[in-house]
């Protein structure tokens, strides 16, 4: 099975978990793209009442596309389940996410759900956090600055690129800058550190929020309590 394969079986299962009249908010990315098609077919075939809170404009269209119906984050009391991919998730489940660059919007969802659900391949994976490059949005303004205090802390900063050299913004007009750490020792501390920065957004860590994680396996799809 190609990894590819695995992103399909784990949309796929986490599919299962959403039922009729369920607020749910839909994560961004390659494995979340198939829980969306999967779910428009089961509200096609099952005449469900479903209302997704989308984390991102990629997978509003996708979503629309899909045949789901959508409100924002404040236009719901309530989020049931939050479902998301994720780009790095440590042995204590803890994760760093953003490398689509939805960080922002998906913490804001993740932090306003009852239920948070992960789902990866199993190459996401890892022991300790930091081989992924941490994914910080800073406000454009001043960016400079803050680069360079990352650069003074050696953090290995870049910023996130488009295709055609530009810095990538994100749905909110913010840049990323990637932090390249290797192993990040002390999460929880770090992630404190980086908020205090004026100018800094939001970090990528995602710490004490997932509920579940759903790891696509060659064995099939293998569930984790997280907490
Ligand atoms: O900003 C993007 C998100 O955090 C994604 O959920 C994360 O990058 C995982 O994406 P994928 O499923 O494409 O590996």
């Amino acid at each position: 099975m190609n990894q590819d394969q695995l992103k399909q079986q784990v949309g796929n299962k986490a599919v299962d978990l959403i039922h009729d009249q369920m607020i749910v908010g839909l994560g961004t990315g390659s494995t979340v793209k198939y829980l969306v098609e999967a779910l428009g077919e089961k509200i096609k075939h099952e005449n469900l009442t479903i209302t997704g809170v989308v984390t991102s404009k990629a997978t509003a269209a996708l979503a629309q596309k899909c045949g789901i119906s959508l409100k924002t984050v404040d236009q719901v009391d309530h989020i049931d389940l939050t479902i998301d991919g994720a780009d790095e998730i440590s042995s204590d489940y803890q994760g760093i996410k953003g490398g689509g660059a939805a960080l922002l919007f998906e913490k804001i969802v993740a932090t306003n759900s009852q239920k948070n659900i992960w789902i990866v391949d199993q190459s996401k994976l890892v022991d300790k956090l930091g081989k992924f490059p941490l994914p910080v949005e800073v406000i454009p303004y001043g960016s400079q600055k803050i680069f360079e205090r990352f650069v003074k802390e050696d953090y290995q900063p870049t910023f996130r690129l488009t295709s055609t050299g530009q810095k990538k913004k994100t749905d909110s007009g913010n840049y990323i800058i990637d932090l390249h750490l290797q192993q990040i020792k002390h999460p929880h501390q770090l992630a404190l550190k980086l908020k205090r920065q004026v100018g800094v957004v939001e970090q990528g860590l995602f710490l004490d929020l997932v509920n579940m994680i759903i790891v696509g396996t060659v064995d099939g799809p293998k569930i984790i309590q997280a907490r």
